[in-house]
């Protein structure tokens, strides 16, 4: 399997390369060079393995010969094995026809660590295999942050610099990343919001002596391996409500496309999916891109889903570079338009976006009213994310198709919001506890990329 990438002009990578790589030289987006298919028999013949044995028939075909068979199990294996859920990815029914997927059940409470969990596995045995070592710069709105310090605390291979938006994500998510006490984790909290933070690490990619220097390496959905392992749970959760006999619907709550581009990635492969539905809090750029708006950047306002406050969603250049007809060349044009504003999506690409897609938003009150009422219906607790998904869920929904929600972080991480909606504040898990009490270390810093650049030079571990 080779990958390419989005902007045509970087070189073709086998899997592994493409994991440490992050970003393209170009400044695109890796992608499989043809996406692997699988028959429907082939589909049938997964029902019913455990989520780790269906995740490696999943993942092998895009792997190729990076990892060997047995080596793979076991990373997988191990990669899960912090999961507090038994199918780690358990689907509960809210309503006739409609289900939740709950993500949440990994170390750090949202869905980030179905794929963080098995990319430091994967990671760690590059780095061994070759003798190399990396530093991984990430850019959060709260959870990929949390979820890679997790994956990668306390490693000597690895440095791991986290930017988030200085006082823009929930208190829970600030001190899940600025409480680990490793000396190879560096919190630094940055006055911008999300799309500053993504800036400069794109900005720093493109910075190929910074680059080289601290031999950077990513772990957003900028990194491929992120998508690909969040594909698994498109196929255990379309197999348990009856694919690929009964087609299923997805509403993904969307800021940066990485998740729902990984249902995409499903349904190329031939899971048959009915429609994918993005769905977005006030930030609504991807919505009103689907509704013909063209894409222009406005201001990033903060909501109660804090992780979705995105304008720039960096995993959309993927569906762009599908929906022009994988032509390289138009897409590093676009992104030339998105530098200074935006840009008007030709009516071929809008068409094939919206076979592809469908769109709806949820305002903070909708949200709020959405945790309430679930609450009371059904018994669920939402977080505002999953809230956001449940609403736009409800409005789009087809009652013959089974749809199923994504439920993105615990109701915990967001203890002010659920409050606000339900009167419950949600308690942490065990392993959590005492997260208040835990000291902090972080750095606060400017939005600015000279200044980011220095003080990973002069902290990272030579
Ligand atoms: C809890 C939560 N829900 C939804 C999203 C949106 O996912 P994506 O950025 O893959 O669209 C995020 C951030 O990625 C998130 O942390
Ligand atoms: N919502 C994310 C934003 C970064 O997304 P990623 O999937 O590209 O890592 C977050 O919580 O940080």
């Amino acid at each position: 399997m080779r990958y390419i990438s989005t902007r045509g002009a970087a070189p073709e990578l086998p899997f592994d390369d493409t994991m440490l790589t992050g970003l393209a030289r170009d400044g695109g987006l890796y992608v499989p060079a043809a996406i692997p298919q699988l028959t429907s028999a082939e589909i049938a013949a997964l029902g019913g393995l455990s989520y780790e044995d269906l995740a490696l028939r999943v993942m092998t075909p895009f792997i190729g010969d990076s990892f060997g068979e047995s080596e793979l199990t076991d990373l997988i294996a191990r990669a899960y094995s912090g999961f507090d859920h038994v199918a780690r990815a358990p689907l509960v029914q809210l309503d006739t026809n409609h289900f939740l997927l709950e993500l949440f059940h990994g170390p750090t409470l949202a869905f980030k660590d179905f794929a963080m969990q098995l990319i430091g596995q994967l990671f760690q045995a590059v780095l061994a295999r070759r003798g190399e070592r990396v530093t991984i710069v990430g850019a959060t709105s709260g959870d990929t942050g949390s979820a890679a310090i997790e994956a990668f605390r306390g490693l000597d291979n690895v440095d791991v610099f986290i930017l988030f938006p200085h006082g823009r994500v929930s208190e829970v998510q600030r001190r899940q990343m600025t409480t680990p006490a490793e000396a190879n984790v560096h919190a630094l909290a940055v006055d911008g919001d999300f799309d500053d933070c993504q800036g400069a690490l794109k900005a720093m990619f493109n910075d190929f002596a910074f680059r080289d220097e601290v031999r950077l390496a990513g772990v957003n959905s900028i990194n491929w391996a992120r998508v690909l392992a969040q594909v698994v749970y498109y196929f255990s959760s379309a197999l348990s409500l009856g694919a690929p006999h009964r087609p299923v619907s997805f509403t993904v709550p969307t800021g940066n496309f990485g998740d729902i581009f990984a249902g995409h990635v499903a349904r190329c492969m031939g899971l048959p999916i009915d429609r994918l539905v993005a769905a977005t809090n006030q930030n609504d750029i991807l919505h009103r891109c689907l509704s013909g708006q063209g894409y222009h950047k406005g201001q990033v306002v903060p909501s109660i889903s804090p992780s979705m406050d995105i304008q720039v969603s960096s995993n959309f250049e993927r569906a762009l570079f599908d929906a022009y007809g994988r032509d390289g060349k138009a897409v590093a044009q676009l992104m030339e338009e998105l530098s200074l504003g935006g840009f008007d999506v030709s009516q071929g690409a809008l068409e094939y976006l919206r076979e592809q897609f469908d769109s709806g938003r949820a305002s903070e009150q909708e949200t709020l009213a959405t945790i309430r009422r679930v609450r009371e219906e059904s018994g669920e607790l939402l977080c505002p994310h999953s809230a956001v998904g449940v609403k736009v869920a409800e409005e789009l929904r087809d009652p013959d198709v089974p749809m199923i929600t994504l439920a993105t972080a615990h109701p915990a991480k967001f203890p002010d919001a659920v409050e606000q909606a339900s009167g419950i504040r949600p308690p942490l898990p065990a392993h959590m506890q005492d997260l208040f009490e835990r000291p902090e270390r972080v750095t606060r810093i400017g939005n600015d990329l000279g200044a980011l650049k220095a003080h990973i030079r002069e902290h990272v571990q030579r």
